[in-house]
């Protein structure tokens, strides 16, 4: 499959021949012009993964390239901009427009490659196919274990909140490694006991009433590939001991049955429980807990990689526009600053929905903020998106102090420590931000 080329706007021939080195190394296919002029004539006819521009042109400047884009292309591709260090204040402005990112000059290549591969998968496909699942910090690391897991790991557990993107890693990680094998997932917290039971091993033919033929359980479907057990907080403690046998066994006997059939499984648990307090508490076996959570995977809910969320409403805009054949729809700025400052409570999901929503609402190319969240108090439909900037630093301050209690169980020597502050500090600030009358 061929991708489409990067366009890169780079007048300084040095700069502009040392970047297609590198990018013809890694095996990047890009068109190279020297003006604003020629970019945008080339980006009228051609379709391009990313745009690289400088933004001192020879002729048009990068910004006016950039504007003359929005106005003029159905789809403008993810842009980043070179920068001289004086400009960086432009190149913050040139965000707001919607520009990806910015990389000021002297800069080092790989740090410019980084950046690429956030925004563009192709960019990143020809190395070491790393996988993509979001250019945040947090989910670059995760994607960059995924192929070592992929090769060694054969059990992983796999946390976060309901909505973060569990399964597509655990799908990732499947076809990172066996993408012909069987992947069969099932939802623990979903069925009864006894059904459950049957899911996971099988059962025989007469086992009971009702069972008028041998079933294979999952683990017997997914012999060879990858078996992903969602919601395995919430299973009963007597299945527990039974998939603890499983697991050590590496033999499922059906339910009826006599015979252990042998089964060879990648086996990936997920759950937005917290499993060591539901040990703790006596609702999760402590022998599996240990034996499942040999790799541990810990995946940030949304509001805490605000990196990914524009990425990833860009990645929807494409995915809905392929599947119904159109024109990928465009966010406005006042769309992109309703995205990036709402707290996603569903995570991901909700931003897919959003996205899927606004796709099927909005008549035009543009996406507002008239159809992107279902509270429209927040959506800002008064016309702006933008509260105080007092109010939304304290709204910052207040919701992150709030998680690093909650994390500490409300304990205000530890959660002050944890957040780096004496605790005279932060009671201080709790007083300040109107929770309660302090601790
Ligand atoms: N990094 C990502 N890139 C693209 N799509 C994503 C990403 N993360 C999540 N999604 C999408 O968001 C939705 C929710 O993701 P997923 O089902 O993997 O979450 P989950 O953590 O397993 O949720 P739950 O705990 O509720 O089962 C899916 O439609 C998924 O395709």
């Amino acid at each position: 499959m061929t991708h489409p080329p990067v366009c890169l706007v780079e007048d300084d021939a040095i700069m502009g021949e040392s970047l297609l080195d590198r990018f013809t190394l890694e095996g990047i296919k890009t068109h190279w012009f020297r003006t604003g002029r020629e970019a945008l004539a080339a980006l009228e006819r051609h379709d391009y993964a990313l745009v690289l521009s400088d933004i001192r042109l020879p002729d048009i400047e990068g910004e006016t390239l950039f504007r003359t884009a929005i106005e003029k292309l159905r789809a403008v591709p993810p842009w980043i901009f070179i920068t001289g260090y004086g400009s960086i204040d432009h190149a913050v402005s040139l965000l707001k427009l919607g520009a990806m990112d910015y990389i000021t000059k002297p800069f080092d290549l790989d740090e410019l490659l980084i950046k690429m591969r956030a925004v563009c998968r192709h960019c990143a496909a020809d190395n070491g196919d790393l996988p993509m699942l979001g250019p945040s910090p947090a989910m670059r690391r995760i994607a960059a274990t995924l192929p070592q897991l992929a090769r060694n790991a054969r059990t992983i557990l796999i946390t976060g909140e309901s909505g973060v993107g569990k399964e597509i890693i655990a799908q990732t990680i499947h076809d990172l490694a066996q993408p012909g094998a069987p992947l069969v997932a099932l939802n623990c917290a979903s069925l009864s006991e006894s059904l459950l039971e049957t899911e996971l091993f099988g059962h025989e033919r007469g086992a009971f009433t009702g069972a008028t033929r041998r079933r294979h359980g999952v683990f017997e479907q997914a012999d060879g590939g990858t078996l992903f057990l969602d919601e395995i907080g919430d299973m009963p403690l007597s299945m527990q001991a039974k998939l603890l046998r499983v697991i050590q066994d590496k033999r499922v006997t059906r339910v009826g049955g006599e015979v252990a059939v042998p089964v060879n499984v990648r086996l990936i648990c997920a759950t937005h429980r917290d499993l060591r307090a539901r040990v703790e508490s006596g609702a999760f076996r402590e022998d599996l807990y240990y034996r499942i959570n040999v790799i541990h995977l810990r995946v940030p809910p949304l509001r805490e990689r605000k990196e990914d969320v524009l990425w990833l409403a860009r990645q929807f805009l494409r995915d809905y526009a392929a599947e119904h054949g159109v024109e990928p729809k465009q966010l406005s700025p006042e769309a992109e600053r309703v995205l990036t400052s709402h707290r996603w409570p569903g995570n991901v999901r909700e931003l897919k929905h959003a996205i899927e929503r606004a796709c099927i609402l909005t008549p035009g190319p543009l996406i507002g903020v008239d159809f992107l969240l279902e509270d429209d108090a927040e959506a800002g439909s008064e016309g702006t998106a933008f509260e105080p900037l007092e109010a939304y630093l304290r709204h910052c301050e207040l919701s992150y102090i709030q998680q690093a209690l909650a994390h500490c169980d409300g304990q205000i020597a530890k959660t002050a420590g944890v957040l780096g502050i004496s605790r005279k500090t932060l009671w201080e600030k709790l007083k300040k931000l109107g929770v309660g009358q302090g601790p």
